[in-house]
């Protein structure tokens, strides 16, 4: 561009001198060629150039100052790139919206809820069983043989011994992604105790599992969104023979072996949305924050030694991601969900001989395990009535902490769209 190249001084400078002597300037070199051919030839193509960007460009006109037409130019020239810009927002917000809806359409392919089975290696202690179950991971089945009984499972995926963590998430990882994207989604891992549940949510520092990375990951794909804001909260609780008990708060310490109270309950918004009241919500700005905070969860859980496992979960621990996405300039707002829970371990009481604590406790998760597990198999079977309130009718006979231990393992099942559950077998 002309004005790139010469000052606006030196325009000024060159249109004056064209304006007076022009007609002599294009006469030189015909006069007096001999000596003004060689300085006369580039001043006369400066000049046409000036005249062609005086006529197209930001033109001079005497009577106008020479900084009032400038901006005018300069400020077509910026609103034009403006209108560039705003178009480019638009084709990406379109091309975004349909990945977003390839994503859910590739979800809703394979399933609301998904189901996948990773199998740990042994372990020293381990026992041999004397007829295990036969994995077909191309098929993805299982093959069981109960009393001469066969019985086939039919699974999204089969995770064999020797499978890493990164194999895992990346099957997780779509499902993250969609929880940015909008959907509201549940990871539960469930299974026996001392299977390997702890080790896929939360992994060793060597080897992560899906917290961490799932982490890792809701950040990184807001970082990708050039176009929405997003804030991200921290929640963590326990769910410890039915009382609901904040991770986040230290002083309430650990939680009372029998009593009654506890400072979080679970309550139904007006829109009919499920919340535990009073529960901690940190705002998040990256995924080293959350994982101190997580750390920090994690230390206070309810943890023991068993016959299965040395150090058992005996709780159900849920993390709760609350994701607010600002969709730029639509103004738009919206607010998902993403539970990343290690459900406490189903136990066969005669096989750990639990006793006193051990016991109730190992009765506590049993049961709202096997509630939990009527409300997916439900929604699984896209049963029209699905056993969310099976907790209350229960509280009726059964102690307050099973309902409260029910409740809230059902209410999330009912606001969440994807489910997807690890199962594991030693
Ligand atoms: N895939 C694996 N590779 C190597 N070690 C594993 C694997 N899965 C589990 N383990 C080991 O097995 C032991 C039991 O695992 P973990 O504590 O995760 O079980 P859990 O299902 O969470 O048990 P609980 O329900 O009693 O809490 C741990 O020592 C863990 O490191």
């Amino acid at each position: 561009m002309f004005l790139s190249h010469y000052e606006t001084t030196e325009v000024n400078q060159i249109h004056q001198f064209l304006l007076e002597h022009g007609e002599s300037v294009q006469s030189l070199p015909g006069s007096k060629s001999h000596d003004t051919f060689t300085w006369a030839e580039p001043l006369k193509a400066i000049g046409s150039d000036v005249s062609a960007q005086l006529s197209d460009g930001p033109g001079i006109n005497p009577n106008e100052t020479q900084g009032t037409k400038n901006r005018e130019y300069w400020q077509k020239v910026l609103q034009g790139l403006e209108d560039e810009l705003v178009a480019l927002k638009c084709h990406y917000e379109a091309v975004q919206a349909e990945r977003k809806d390839t994503l859910n359409k590739l979800l809703d392919l394979k399933e609301n809820i998904r189901i996948f089975c990773r199998m740990r290696p042994f372990l020293p202690n381990d026992r041999w069983p004397l007829l295990g179950p036969i994995l077909i991971p191309e098929t993805a089945t299982i093959h069981t043989l109960k009393c001469g009984q066969k019985r086939n499972f039919q699974l999204d995926k089969v995770f064999l011994p020797d499978s890493s963590q990164d194999e895992v998430f990346s099957e997780i990882g779509p499902l993250v992604r969609s929880a940015i994207e909008g959907q509201n989604v549940c990871i539960f891992a469930y299974g026996q105790t001392g299977s390997g549940k702890t080790f896929t949510m939360e992994g060793t520092k060597d080897h992560p599992g899906i917290v961490p990375r799932a982490l890792q990951q809701v950040f990184l794909e807001a970082s990708l969104d050039s176009v929405a804001v997003f804030s991200i909260t921290f929640s963590m609780l326990e769910i410890y023979r039915g009382q609901l008990r904040d991770l986040l708060v230290k002083s309430s310490g650990k939680m009372p072996q029998s009593g009654v109270n506890c400072t979080l309950s679970i309550q139904m918004g007006a829109s009919g949305s499920v919340e535990v009241e009073n529960l901690t919500q940190v705002r998040i700005e990256s995924p080293t924050e959350a994982l101190h905070l997580y750390e920090k969860g994690a230390s206070l859980r309810s943890t023991a030694w068993t016959n299965s496992n040395e150090t058992s979960s005996r709780s159900h621990c849920l993390l709760r991601i609350m994701i607010e996405k600002n969709h730029g300039q639509r103004g738009l707002k919206t607010m998902n969900k993403l539970w990343l829970i290690d459900l406490g371990g189903s136990e066969r009481l005669l096989k750990t001989k639990a006793q006193g604590q051990t016991l109730e406790e190992g009765k506590a998760i049993n049961m709202s395990l096997s509630a939990l597990g009527d409300v997916i198999s439900a929604l699984h079977r896209k049963k029209h009535h699905v056993p969310y309130r099976f907790s209350l009718s229960l509280s009726l006979s059964l102690s307050l902490s099973l309902s409260l231990s029910l409740s809230l393992s059902l209410s999330l099942s009912l606001s969440l769209l994807y489910i997807h559950i690890c199962m594991y077998m030693s």
